[in-house]
């Protein structure tokens, strides 16, 4: 491992924590993603680059009936997806506590909050760097989709007006200014407007084009860790990347980060040695024809790889 990463204890252990799960959307197969990445060898893939790695299967969820989980408002699933993602945050807790790596595997986005408040649990100053054509933050007020996996930002900050009791388990102790997203370019108008009021910082692919993304990553990282001691959540949905480079995936948006783009972002923030945890979402294999879901399958394997510390040479 070419950095160490300081708040990982020794032995380094990944712990994977494989959510198959696909209620915070509507498209069915991003259940399958974790599946297909572990099948694609990923826990080899970590002992190979001296990782410990406890896995022990993946999650199962409890299952709540679509007819004890009407809407509330238009959000749809929103007892279960709840319930899942407070799983969730107690495995990352867990494991985050233990002193491990916990690297989770969607599974949709609104499992984030699951992970992130899993990571704040154990770390409550951390920082979260979000990699997503999308902001994720839609409100109980501005969602349109009414899709959570569009919204997990919006509750993890506690910026909802309308209170939902079912999310009462989340503690929004994230600040805007901890959070920081690269790759934006479907942000919707509501999102637009809560990046501005809070002040969120954001590098769209217009500033990656712009500044290139070595300094994008710099930049990001002066933002959300001026000083280079919080830990760091990082959080990277596939379909970040150009749809030409991880084309199965729910919500693909053209224009996305190149193959090396999506690498060198991991790469540079192992190299800090902050990184406390990392998910990769969204894979979602019942999507494109089979050449593009192993495309797919292996770019998430080779993103995971290079967030714990697979360098080039
Ligand atoms: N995790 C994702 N792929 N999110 C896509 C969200 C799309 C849209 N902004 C919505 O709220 O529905
Ligand atoms: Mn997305
Ligand atoms: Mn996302």
């Amino acid at each position: 491992m070419s950095t160490e990463l300081k708040f990982i204890t020794e032995p380094k252990t990944a712990a994977i924590v494989g959510c198959p799960f696909s209620g915070g959307q509507p498209k069915p197969g991003v259940d399958q993603g974790p599946i297909h990445l572990v099948n694609a060898g990923l826990v080899d893939q970590l002992k190979e680059l001296g990782w410990k790695v406890a896995f022990d299967g993946h999650h199962q969820f409890e299952e709540v009936s679509a007819s004890s989980d009407p809407p509330i408002g238009i959000l749809k699933n929103p007892r279960l997806v709840s319930r899942v993602s407070q799983a969730v945050a107690g495995s990352v807790g867990a494991h985050a506590r233990q002193g491990q790596f916990p690297v989770t595997i969607g599974g949709d986005h609104s499992l984030a909050m699951g992970t992130i408040s899993g990571t704040l649990s154990h770390y409550p100053d951390a920082c979260v760097i979000w990699i997503d054509a999308h902001a994720d933050i839609n409100t109980i007020e501005t969602t349109e989709s009414g899709n959570i996996h569009g919204m997990p930002m919006s509750f993890l900050l506690g910026i909802n007006e309308t209170h939902i009791p079912e999310y009462d388990w989340i503690k929004p102790i994230l600040t805007p200014d901890r959070l920081v997203y690269i790759g934006l370019r479907d942000v919707d108008k509501g999102e637009k407007m809560i990046l501005k009021k809070h002040g969120i910082k954001a590098f769209s692919m217009h500033e990656v084009d712009k500044y290139g993304i070595g300094k994008v990553v710099e930049m990001a990282l002066d933002h959300v860790n001026p000083k280079r001691d919080r830990p760091v959540h990082l959080s990277f949905d596939v379909d970040a990347l150009d749809p030409s480079v991880a084309p199965s995936t729910g919500t693909p948006v053209r224009g996305g980060l190149t193959f090396r783009e999506g690498h060198y972002i991991c790469e540079a923030i192992h190299e800090t040695g902050l990184l406390v945890a990392f998910d990769i979402m969204e894979v979602n294999p019942s999507l494109a024809d089979e050449s593009a879901v192993a495309q797919t399958v292996a770019v998430g394997c080779s993103l995971v790889r290079s967030a714990l510390g697979e360098t080039l040479l």
